[in-house]
């Protein structure tokens, strides 16, 4: 499958922190999952793609071009959402459409006005009189209608109610359906990318810990429950991390089957995104 995004060996230092030799890849008509703890280096990576900091070495493709030296014609194709809306206050929708359409000459009235109505927002109220969800749904409103090939959100629906980040997640999904588009999200609702994306890349202190189709990753692991006596035949390179606790031992293992084919009298049940990033953490801290 041709990917819409390559981001090779991508290093940034900052004095307390380094990104360091991330990799990965967005086939078309993905979408990708980017999760890891606050602090992770989620925000840092976005911004090295899109060019608004400086890398200090590695490689970044947006549609098999260069993302400096084709900087222009990238930008025109992608839709980027931070978490924070950018919008001045005093501006209205109505107003916010008659700058973009100059600034994008593929930016579509219609299909801005049907996100509109579609996300319930009036188009000649002025945006403090937004709260955050509505202003966030503007935000998507906006990216979305100069028509681009890729979504990139940064925590695009923290904060917000899970009806409204529903209707969200479905704008998503649509706008895959037809093969050519893909979206990068970042998330720290892992329940929502456990509904919508296809693969989950999981950042941890810098380093990209796996890379994996998210289909994958819910099919194999799981959470083995079992006593001391157990645990203390598991092999290591059977678990990532535990947890133990008066009733006996959680044990996050990469694969389940085998894991119940060994232990048939052990109980173990499937692991959520979630419990595979809680439990990386605190195998690394074991
Ligand atoms: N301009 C900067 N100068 C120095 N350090 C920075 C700068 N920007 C980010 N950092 C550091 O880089 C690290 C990664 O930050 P980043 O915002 O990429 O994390 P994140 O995964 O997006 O976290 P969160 O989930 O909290 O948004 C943090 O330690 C942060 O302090």
């Amino acid at each position: 499958m041709e990917s819409i995004l390559e981001v090779k060996d991508l290093v940034k230092r900052y004095r307390d922190f380094t990104l360091d030799h991330v990799s990965f890849s967005l086939p078309r008509g993905c979408i990708l999952g980017f999760i890891g703890e606050n602090g992770a280096g989620k925000t840092t990576t976005l911004k090295l793609i899109l060019n608004l900091i400086q890398k200090e070495s590695g490689r970044v493709t947006l549609f098999g071009m260069d993302h400096i030296k084709e900087e222009r014609r990238i930008k025109e194709q992608i839709g980027v959402v931070f978490d924070e809306s950018y919008f001045h206050d005093t501006l209205s929708p109505k107003d916010i459409a008659s700058v973009l359409r100059r600034v994008y000459p593929t930016w579509d009235d219609r299909l801005f006005d049907r996100y509109l109505g579609r996300f319930s927002l009036p188009k000649e109220k002025v945006l403090k009189e937004f709260s955050r969800g509505m202003k966030m749904k503007l935000s998507i409103a906006s990216a979305l209608a100069h028509k681009p090939r890729l979504l990139i959100l940064d925590e695009a629906t923290s904060g917000l109610d899970p009806v409204v980040r529903n209707e969200i997640l479905d704008v998503f999904l649509e706008f895959i359906q037809d093969e050519d588009h893909s979206v990068l999200l970042s998330s720290h609702i892992t329940s929502d990318l456990e509904k919508i994306a296809d693969y989950i890349v999981f950042l941890h202190k810098g380093k990209v810990v796996f890379e994996e189709p998210k289909d994958d990753l819910l099919a194999r692991y799981g959470i083995l429950r079992c006593g001391a006596e157990v645990f203390g035949r598991l092999d290591r390179s059977e678990q990532i991390g535990y947890r133990q606790s008066q009733f006996g031992y959680e044990v996050l293992v990469k694969d389940r089957a085998a894991v119940r084919r060994r232990y048939p009298a052990a109980v173990v049940d499937a692991a959520t995104i979630e419990d595979i990033m809680l439990f990386y953490v605190r195998g690394e801290q074991q």
